[in-house]
């Protein structure tokens, strides 16, 4: 298929949804912020565990525990996008199977054992397995749950377009009820993510839910198909949900086609009927169009250089318009829910040209806007932070790759009061977090932040703004973990951590 050369899509890119930007709301409010059990504002970073998950007879991911332990022990990270399958959830109308939750539940665990914060996707990508007779593509949806009618779904070379087969649209029209011939299908899924809260409700590593990954509407899309059968899927899991369980966070994905590359979306405000300030999430993806199209973050920043075999400007260039894009519109679509943000993938293959630095420029984004992250995704097929396993030995430890000492970054695990400024500086290695007092009871808990060991022999040293004496900041080499409390009767704080001097 001949492509438009890229920087015109790119162009149209830009000037599309900035004239769509140009509509959407001016710019928001400062970042809202998740919190954990003692009122802190928790920082997410972390992984998708697992692509694997997909394919996988159980719907289990590849990892065993000593990868949760050797996640930890190389990156510090806090957070993991554990992804589900509804096929393995409820292989027949109604009937939940048990032993596969009590699969999940043992990898809860593993997390739970490590303080990670674990969100339940429930994944899909192109309907489900069932959406061809080979069952080679297509995840998440159960066999009974997908009615092709028979239209063709033929296998392509780009995966994404098997969206656009006629068997592939009509199952994604039938659960939304644009056909109106299965209006069962929405139900079920409802009910089946009422019996995972009601199973997790009182899992306190189960931070909370996506309810569905990359919605596609099938042949209702953009506005209409967000405002319409994707908000009424949100608005009746949410209130399923909050039936069992009043204290998860809910996670709600715009549709996936644009608005990864940048796009705004028209997901409206949805209510969290729960007894308390709500708890939705706003989870969006970014895969930039440039990137999309194969193009790498090469080359570099002013134009120059070469972000692909011989052409001209820098792919970099467009690239960064369109997270900047992304991050304008992704602002705005939150302030319009009301909701913290977490970006709940980014990634792309860790050998093309320019790629740490685009994984840099993604947490730099996110910590500016207060946005958690988790990295698409945690696999063994060089997107991952994994080289593969070494050889041999009962060990089997997982061996590093570059994405290892990227991910491996100081970051505010959790923020004793209201987040004003989190900034790492990748040459100096130093992190500054400032927040502000809550002044009403609500947070518990110190300040922690992790540091790597890497640079940071004991911690490396943390400073505050705080006069000496009034705060004090303890070491916890276990966890690599600086524990700190801020004088109370001062609103604002800023901490510095850098490497040892
Ligand atoms: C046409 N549609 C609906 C479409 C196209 C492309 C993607 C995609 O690249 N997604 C990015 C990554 N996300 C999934 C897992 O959620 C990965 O398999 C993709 O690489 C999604 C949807």
């Amino acid at each position: 298929m001949k492509r438009p050369p890229w920087p015109v899509l790119a162009l149209v890119l830009v000037l599309v949804g900035g004239s769509l930007a140009v509509v959407t709301r001016p710019s928001p409010e400062g970042p809202r912020y998740i919190t954990d059990d003692q009122g802190r504002a928790i920082t997410l970073h972390g992984f998708n565990t697992a692509g694997s998950t997909k394919g996988d007879p159980d719907a289990m991911p590849w990892i065993e525990e000593q990868d949760v332990e050797s996640e930890y022990e190389q990156m510090g990270t806090n957070f993991v996008r554990f992804l589900l399958q509804w096929r393995a959830l409820e292989p027949e109308p109604g009937e939940y199977d048990e032993e596969y939750l009590d699969a999940v539940a043992e990898r809860v665990s593993w997390y739970a054992e490590r303080d990670y914060h674990v969100l339940l996707d429930m994944h899909q990508d192109l309907w489900g397995q069932g959406i061809t007779e080979a069952g080679r593509v297509g995840n998440g949806a159960p066999e009974w749950g997908t009615h092709t009618d028979g239209l063709p779904v033929e296998e392509q070379e780009q995966w994404e377009l098997v969206y656009l087969e006629p068997g592939t649209m009509r199952s994604f029209d039938h659960f939304w009820n644009t056909t109106g011939e299965h209006p069962e299908l929405m139900d079920h899924y409802v009910r089946a993510w009422r019996h995972v809260a009601d199973r997790f409700a009182d899992e306190p590593a189960v931070l909370g839910y996506d309810l569905m990954n990359e919605p596609w509407g099938g042949t209702l899309q953009g506005p209409d198909f967000e405002k319409g059968p994707l908000a009424e899927l949100y608005r009746r899991s949410i209130t399923a949900i909050r039936e069992v369980d009043n204290d998860s966070w809910i996670f709600v994905e715009p549709q996936a086609v644009g608005i990864n590359w940048g796009l705004p979306s028209a997901l409206p405000h949805l209510d969290d009927p729960r007894e308390g300030k709500p708890r939705i999430v706003y989870a969006p993806h970014i895969y930039p169009l440039p990137m999309d199209m194969g193009e790498s973050y090469g080359g570099d920043e002013n134009g120059g250089g070469d972000g692909r075999s011989g052409r001209g400007e820098s792919s970099r260039v467009w690239i960064d318009r369109s997270i900047s894009l992304w991050r304008r519109n992704v602002l705005a679509t939150a302030d319009r829910l009301e909701a913290p943000i977490v970006l709940g993938e980014f990634g792309l293959d860790t050998s093309s040209p320019g790629a740490m630095e685009y994984v840099e420029r993604m947490l730099a984004v996110t910590d500016e806007i207060g946005a958690g992250r988790a990295y698409w995704s945690n696999d063994l097929d060089g997107w991952g932070p994994w080289a593969g396993r070494a050889d041999g030995g009962e060990e089997r430890a997982v061996v590093p790759g570059p994405l290892v000492d990227v991910m491996n970054r100081p970051y505010p695990r959790a923020i004793a009061g209201e987040p004003l400024a989190v900034h790492y500086d990748r040459p100096t290695q130093t992190l500054t977090v400032s927040f502000a007092e809550k002044n009403d009871g609500s947070v518990t808990g110190p300040t922690e932040i992790y540091v790597p060991e890497g640079g940071f022999p004991g911690g490396g040293s943390i400073t505050s703004s705080d006069p000496e004496g009034s705060w004090s900041g303890e070491w916890d080499a276990d966890r690599r973990v600086w524990e700190v409390e801020s004088a109370p009767y001062l609103q604002e704080h800023e901490l510095v951590v850098s490497p040892a001097n």
